[in-house]
């Protein structure tokens, strides 16, 4: 089936601000398919959070205790996704993919990608406040500064699909939305003409 909304792909460094964005895109979205017309659904668009669904549907093979993680079942995940994404409601479309790591998924799932960076300063914060090891910390703020993750997408998917925005502030939050949202209406208006 044609998808009628696109999938979107938000991935960066941990602490980024992934999870933030890909909730508040799923909110803004879905509310502006409502009111475009009362017959689309408020579920229109779905944040799904690859790291939690890693852990419910324990979708790992072990922890790495040297690196504090947990190593995921791949082919687990994919086969899980492939199912979830091929069928009902997502074979139209509108999953929003959370996910650190943005090479795994097959091209043909993703419409759009988001790489969220951030400012050495807000990531060594966010991540302190996240409880992170001085190890983990200092790793992810390498793997950002290196822009390992805007790399990885570029390389990964084409580049007229990847979108790198920064996401220092509660502005940039808000103007991500807003930017997110017209990459998404100029893809359905692509679409439909
Ligand atoms: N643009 C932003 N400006 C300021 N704080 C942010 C921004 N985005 C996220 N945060 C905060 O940073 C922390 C990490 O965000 P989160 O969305 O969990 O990141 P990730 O999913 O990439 O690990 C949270 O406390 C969140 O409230």
């Amino acid at each position: 089936m044609t998808r009628l909304r696109p999938n979107i792909l938000v991935t960066g460094t941990p602490g980024t601000g992934k999870s933030t964005l890909a909730s508040s895109l799923a909110t803004v979205l879905s509310q502006h398919a409502s009111a475009a017309s009362s017959s689309l659904r408020d579920d229109w668009f779905e944040h799904i959070d690859i790291a939690k669904l890693v852990k419910e549907r324990k979708f790992y093979e072990e922890y790495d205790e040297v690196l504090d993680t947990l190593v995921m079942d791949e082919d687990a995940l994919l086969d899980h996704l492939e199912d979830y994404l091929g069928t009902g409601i997502r074979e139209s479309g509108g999953a929003i993919l959370d996910s650190h790591a943005c090479d795994l998924f097959p091209e043909r799932w993703i419409d759009i990608v988001v790489v969220l960076t951030c400012s050495t300063e807000s990531l060594f914060d966010r991540l302190s406040r996240r409880g992170y090891s001085d190890r983990k910390r200092t790793e992810n703020i390498e793997c950002e500064i290196m822009g390992v993750l805007v790399e990885e997408a570029q390389e990964s998917y084409d580049a007229e699909i990847v979108h790198v925005l920064e996401s220092n502030s509660i502005e940039d939050m808000d103007r991500n939305t807003e930017v997110v949202k017209q990459i998404v209406q100029q893809w359905i208006d692509s679409r439909s003409s």
